[in-house]
């Protein structure tokens, strides 16, 4: 009997592999080879892929399998992105990952303690449940989703724990976006520490 589903991280769950474009953040617009694992726990009402929520959908499978994948396509970084990856034990396939030479970005809510090597991190802090404390010294970037104007003040929460160089964006939640983008251009022209990423991805019609 084997009681580690994910063998120390050799097997994960995934929902899908593809090669895009990030549409979202820092790296907006860089071609990028996205591995999604399944199972998330943070339940945000308008999250735009809650069909990686039930980690029972998605089987683990070998993660050398996904990395052979990745290799076969001409990307320079990985995106992995979930569900929420900090559930689960990431080292096996950053290492695997980093010996190809491939860069390595994370999409995260902070909501577990991290494993696993990065080049890149992205926080996406949620309110019903906040990030670990470890993480926010770790962030390359914060990323917040404004679905109203309440958010701008956990924004700013959330802004005060990140390191100097960390940054910082806001970034119109998509059901909402005709709503909401006026005044997240203003905040940001009052603000302009803080810069706008809009889901590019959504607009070019692109996973
Ligand atoms: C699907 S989540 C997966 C990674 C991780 N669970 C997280 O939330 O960071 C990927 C990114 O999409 C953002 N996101 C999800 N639904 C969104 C929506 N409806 N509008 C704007 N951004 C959204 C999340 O905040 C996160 O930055
Ligand atoms: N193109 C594209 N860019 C993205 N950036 C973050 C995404 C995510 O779901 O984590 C995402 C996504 O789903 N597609
Ligand atoms: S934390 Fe990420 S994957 Fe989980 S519900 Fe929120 S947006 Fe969706
Ligand atoms: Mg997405």
């Amino acid at each position: 009997m084997n009681n580690d589903p994910f063998c120390g991280g050799r097997k994960l769950p995934l929902v899908e592999d593809f090669y895009t474009i990030q549409g979202e953040g820092f790296h907006a617009g860089k071609p990028a080879y996205f591995i999604r694992l399944g199972g998330c726990d943070v339940g945000c009402r308008w999250c735009d892929a809650k069909m990686t929520w039930n980690p029972r959908l998605y089987p683990p499978v070998e993660v050398d399998s996904i990395v052979e994948r990745a290799c076969s396509y001409p990307a320079q970084a990985i995106v992995i992105t979930g569900g929420e990856p900090s559930l689960y034990p990431l080292d096996y396939l950053t290492e695997r990952l980093t010996e190809r030479g491939l860069e390595i970005f994370l999409e995260t809510s902070g909501a577990h303690e991290l494993t696993g090597r990065f080049d890149w991190i992205c926080l996406s802090p949620k309110r019903q449940q906040p990030p670990v404390d470890s993480i926010y010294p770790r962030a390359d970037e914060l990323k917040v989703i404004v679905e109203s104007e309440e958010d701008f003040r956990w924004a700013e929460t959330n802004a005060a724990r990140v390191a100097a160089g960390c940054r910082l964006y806001l970034q119109p939640e998509w059901s909402r976006y005709d709503r909401i983008v006026g005044p997240v251009v203003e905040y940001a022209k009052a603000n302009p520490r803080w810069n706008i990423s809009v889901q590019a991805h959504k607009f070019m019609r692109i996973p």
